[in-house]
């Protein structure tokens, strides 16, 4: 069986405040965009874990997908050996939540091929378990997130009439570095009153947190963004804790921007 994790925008992002167990509370809209690994599993004799693409850092054993798989097989000891082949596509570490999709893919994957008829709110408690953005790519459709981002509302939100860029200069931000520079605040207006206006009003009352102290460290991530607003884009930020920006063009008007060649480039139309 082989299924395509996709990635995720975040569309503003909000610490709010930090919880007693080292988490912080936040708010979020998720926004599934179609850049994807490719994920295989067959049945084997042992348990085999293999990659290609982009070389993934890190033990072997802490790879999500095997730490998905390791999650059920505790719960289920009669799952079958598999033999896994992740190819990596998704840049890693760049607020793009490609692992955490791979992990969330790897659990639906493995309920679905091995009858575990297992429902979605505890595929969602499993996720919630391999990292707070798991939980989204079990239903991977638009929504408004708060807690660690598990606790998630579907939203009516269709971007389809736009097109985006993805842009990723290769720098590798961490989470858990990025929610230590950060103050947490409760915005006057919620996301989830801002998500409503039109797109083209975002750019003055829809921002992402982590911005200012990950430009701070990295600024070019800030010309980036810029950049993209200088070539017409109508809403441009960063994703997540970073390092990728996006930015959300008038469909089939993304200009022809030049990037640095070492720069991984996306363009969803
Ligand atoms: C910031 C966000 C926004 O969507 O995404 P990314 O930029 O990483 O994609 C997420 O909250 C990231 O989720 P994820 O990448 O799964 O993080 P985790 O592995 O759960 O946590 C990594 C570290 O970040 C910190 N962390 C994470 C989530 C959260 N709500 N509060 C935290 O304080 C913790 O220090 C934790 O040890
Ligand atoms: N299958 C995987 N793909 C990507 N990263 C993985 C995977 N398994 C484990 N990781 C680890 O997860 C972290 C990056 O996660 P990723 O989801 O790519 O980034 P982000 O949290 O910025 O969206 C890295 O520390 C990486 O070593």
């Amino acid at each position: 069986m082989i299924v395509f994790p996709n990635c995720k925008i975040n569309l503003g992002l909000h610490i709010l405040r930090k919880r007693s167990d080292g988490f912080h509370d936040l708010e979020t809209i998720f926004y599934p965009i179609p850049v994807t690994d490719a994920l295989e599993v067959i049945s084997s004799q042992e348990l085999h874990f293999e990659s290609s693409g982009i070389s993934v850092p890190g033990k072997l054993a802490d790879n999500l997908c095997l730490r998905a798989y390791q999650l059920l097989r505790h719960d289920y000891p009669t799952l079958p050996s598999v033999s896994i082949h992740l190819h990596k596509h998704i840049p890693i570490g760049a607020g793009l939540g490609g692992g955490s999709s791979d992990a969330a893919f790897m659990l639906q994957l493995l309920n679905t091929k091995y009858q575990l008829n297992l429902t979605a709110s505890a595929l969602i408690a499993y996720a919630a378990q391999l990292g707070s953005d798991c939980p989204f790519f079990i239903s991977n459709e638009p929504c408004f997130a708060t807690g660690r981002g598990e606790i998630m509302e579907p939203l009516q939100l269709d971007l389809s009439a736009y097109s985006f860029l993805l842009v990723h200069p290769g720098i590798h931000v961490n989470t858990g570095w990025a929610f230590q520079q950060l103050s947490p605040q409760v915005p006057a207006r919620s996301l989830k009153e801002v998500i409503e206006l039109p797109v083209a009003e975002w750019k003055a009352v829809l921002s992402n947190d982590f911005e200012k102290p990950v430009f701070g460290q990295h600024p070019v991530l800030g010309t980036i963004k810029e950049r993209m607003y200088e070539n017409g884009a109508i809403y441009a930020a960063m994703s997540g804790s970073g390092s990728a920006v996006y930015g959300i063009f008038p469909k089939n008007k993304i200009a022809d921007i030049f990037w640095d060649a070492s720069y991984r480039v996306f363009t969803i139309r």
